[in-house]
């Protein structure tokens, strides 16, 4: 069976819950205690899909403002970049127009982007409104799905989502 690689990264806030995303896809598991990503940390996954398996390669990079500078070591080689808010925290939604912003200045040119609002098992305490996010997301052509890693709501489906837009391999 032919296996397709695809290079995701993942950018967003401190926070937001990439790491838990990260974890509730490759692991099935969620942790409450999770501990802030330092750098960058690396998984595989690889699933079926049709007739070919898709080796998931993910950097899971880091939130923290200090870590910033070394993004694009991760997003240059990337095929998909996830961009991940956290529904209860507009700030994360200012921040995530920000990484679009950095990414189309200076990300691959064909670079695909998925816009995940995390966290919306806290529907109740929302600060970004569905739509509004969703919105955005189709002004810049970047697939949109709201995640819950913590319920393993959407999870399986962001990382389907971006293998069926048939990303080109990143750089190595
Ligand atoms: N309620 C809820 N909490 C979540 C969810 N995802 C993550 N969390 C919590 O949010 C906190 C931060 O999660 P992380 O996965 O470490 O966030 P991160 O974006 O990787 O953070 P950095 O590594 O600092 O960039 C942790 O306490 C998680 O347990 C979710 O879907 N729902």
């Amino acid at each position: 069976m032919a296996i397709r690689e695809l290079k995701v990264c993942l950018l967003g806030d401190t926070g937001v819950g990439k790491s838990s995303i990260v974890c509730r896809f490759v692991q099935d598991h969620f942790d409450h205690n999770i501990s802030p990503t330092i750098g960058a940390s690396f998984l595989t996954k690889t699933v079926p899909s049709g007739n070919e398996l898709h080796k998931f390669l993910i950097w899971d990079t880091a939130g923290q403002e200090r870590f910033h500078s070394l993004a694009p070591m991760y997003y240059r080689g990337s095929a998909a970049a996830v961009i991940v808010y956290d529904i209860t925290k507009l700030d994360s939604f200012q921040t995530l127009k920000r990484w679009v912003k950095e990414l189309k200045e200076h990300g691959p040119e064909d670079i695909v982007v998925a816009i995940a609002g995390n966290k919306n098992d806290l529907g109740d305490i929302r600060e970004v409104p569905m739509k509004e996010a969703k919105e955005f997301a189709e002004s810049i052509a970047a697939i949109f799905i709201e995640t819950s890693a913590r319920n393993a709501v959407n999870v399986e489906e962001l990382f389907q989502k971006i293998s069926k837009t048939d990303p080109t391999p990143g750089e190595p």
